[in-house]
């Protein structure tokens, strides 16, 4: 498989990078919207065709496969169906945006404490979505934060525009900070994103350099990090998926493909170009 277009220096650079050391290379993906195509019921996410058979080959030749995602680690791990799957012996799952860590070699999760404003906002979300003329919102309690859906209702664009404001006021009664999402906003904790979660596992595992694939805004985080850990050496290749239509990831992509059947292209072209170097 021919080299994806990369639109920039940096990304060919850390092409490169990841391709001439790949023992130095962590790769890191998004799960909703970027390893699965987005669905109108979270509970229905798969991942799409050949996507952990291409996380499986990379992971013969690179320091560290993960995925980083806003799902809880099992949820993630679950859904996915990486656990056992031949190959990932090694993968990590970091859930709730870094709050979590499930690691394929044991099965097991660790995890930060849940802040008690969870439990408050849970008590109080749906009087304030009746309250608000949403009771149908569907509302997915992720036991650390609690997702707020519109894709299910009737003007998901207007619902999540009017949800906005009530549930940032929420947020902020309770010291939980409000997330937007693609057709979803999210009550969760201060303090966690994927910028901090990738930063952590890139550290922890002495990466030179990475490729992290994402979709949709909770990406950003992990986008900017890894511009300012370019300026501190790291070699990065950004990809964007379009799924979720948020044009700010694509335009600080290094590659940018249509949906979760292009991040698998990318991988197997990673792959493939690894093991005839
Ligand atoms: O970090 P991610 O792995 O991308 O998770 C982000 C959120 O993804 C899920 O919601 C999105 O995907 C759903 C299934 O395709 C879709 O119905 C929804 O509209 C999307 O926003 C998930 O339900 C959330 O909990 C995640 O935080």
């Amino acid at each position: 498989m021919s080299t994806p277009v990369l639109a920039t220096a940096a990304g060919r650079e850390g092409w490169e990078a990841i391709v001439g050391d790949p023992a130095g290379a962590v790769i890191a993906t998004d799960f909703d919207g970027t390893l699965s195509p987005l669905v109108e019921d979270p509970a229905m996410s798969r991942a799409a065709e050949g996507a952990l058979d291409a996380l499986a080959r990379l992971a013969r030749y690179v320091g560290q496969v993960a995925i980083v995602t806003g799902r809880p680690a099992l949820v993630a791990t679950e859904l996915s169906g990486v656990s056992g799957h031949p190959g990932l012996g090694r993968l990590v799952v970091l859930g709730h945006y870094g709050l979590e860590r499930w690691e394929a070699s044991t099965g097991a999760v660790t995890s930060e404490p849940v802040p008690p404003g969870v439990a408050v906002a849970r008590a109080k979300l749906p009087a304030l979505l009746r309250d608000v003329g949403f009771p149908d919102a569907f509302v997915e309690d992720k036991d650390s934060s609690l997702a707020v859906h519109t894709r299910r209702l009737p003007d998901p664009v207007g619902a999540l525009e009017a949800l906005r404001t009530p549930l940032s006021g929420l947020a902020e009664s309770v010291g939980l900070r409000l997330e937007p999402g693609n057709l979803v906003l999210e009550l969760r904790p201060p303090g966690i994103d994927k910028g901090v979660a990738l930063r952590t596992l890139l550290e922890s595992s002495g990466a030179r350099s990475v490729l992290y694939a994402g979709d949709d805004l909770g990406d950003l985080a992990a986008f900017g990090a890894l511009n300012d850990l370019r300026s501190e050496g790291l070699r990065a290749v950004l990809v964007a998926a379009r799924s979720s239509g948020a044009t700010e990831l694509a335009d600080a992509a290094d590659i940018v493909v249509d949906d979760p059947a292009g991040v698998v292209t990318v991988l197997t072209a990673l792959a493939d170009a690894i093991a005839t170097r």
